[in-house]
């Protein structure tokens, strides 16, 4: 038997203090559309969360490849990006498990390509108009890749307090026209170009690539563009879920960071 002094019991006090735990911060959730479905998510990460990402990316930037043309560069998308490697970081797993309880109990880790973070730096880096879903014409991307994008999360990583400039603009999206909005909205845009969301540290979009009636068909109307940042420096996150796992080869392909 072992009193209050026996050394057999390990004293539930004594946990280390630097001991990473993952906790998912009250982030709040706003709807902005049904159809599509786009929601916004107020303080999807938290500020240590942010200072890691930054931490363990700098310096692994490369100009940032278009997903009908992988591999290579184009003026179609001139942002610089990186891939973030899970396997020995639990800061990163404990925000791919969000991603993940986000969206229910159908989706499985391994339907989540590794996390993308994406870095603007002047007002020549930008990403026009773009689905994040394929096409099926780029059946290639599509065989090897566990199908195509589901949903998507962009999150805002960084944002220098000088940026201007460098919103999320989805133009079939109609905007909510409450006023409330105007915190986390463009809301000087004319009401004919969409929504404009303005890039807020911590805070994220998230929203459904595919018609929900199960065609499989990728939804137009998501189409969306990161505007050029006219002074700053903003640096987002893109976390994409595929429709079935994708397979060992196809993971092993991501650039960078993920090897
Ligand atoms: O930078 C943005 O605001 C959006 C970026 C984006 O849509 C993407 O990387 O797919
Ligand atoms: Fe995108």
């Amino acid at each position: 038997s072992s009193g209050p002094d026996s050394g057999s019991q390990v004293p539930i006090t004594q946990s280390s203090s630097d001991e990473y735990v993952c906790q998912h911060p009250p982030y709040k959730i706003q709807l902005v559309s049904s159809s599509p479905l786009v929601i916004y998510i107020k303080d999807f990460l938290t500020k240590a969360e942010r200072d890691h990402l930054r931490e363990v990316s700098k310096s692994t930037f490369r100009r940032s490849a278009v997903s009908h043309n992988s591999g290579s560069s184009s003026s179609h998308r001139t942002s610089k990006s990186t891939y973030l490697k899970s396997a020995d970081d639990p800061i990163v797993q404990c925000i791919e498990s969000r991603a993940l309880l986000f969206q229910g109990h159908d989706v499985l880790p391994s339907q989540l390509e590794p996390l993308q973070l994406v870095r603007y730096t002047s007002q020549k880096e930008y990403y026009r108009l773009h689905t994040d879903w394929f096409d099926h014409n780029d059946a290639y991307k599509l065989a090897i890749n566990g199908g195509n994008r589901i949903s998507s999360f962009f999150a805002y990583v960084y944002v220098r307090n000088d940026t201007t400039g460098g919103g999320t603009n989805f133009p079939l999206i109609n905007p909510p026209r409450d006023e409330k909005w105007c915190d986390v909205l463009d809301c000087d845009e004319p009401w004919e170009k969409g929504v404009t969301f303005r890039p807020v540290e911590g805070n994220a979009i998230y929203w459904e690539n595919m018609y929900p009636d199960g065609s499989g068909k990728g939804d137009h109307r998501t189409v969306h563009a990161g505007l050029p940042v006219t002074s700053g420096d903003k640096i987002g996150m893109n976390i994409w879920t595929r429709q079935v796992p994708i397979g060992e080869d196809a993971r092993a392909a991501y650039p960078s960071r993920y090897k």
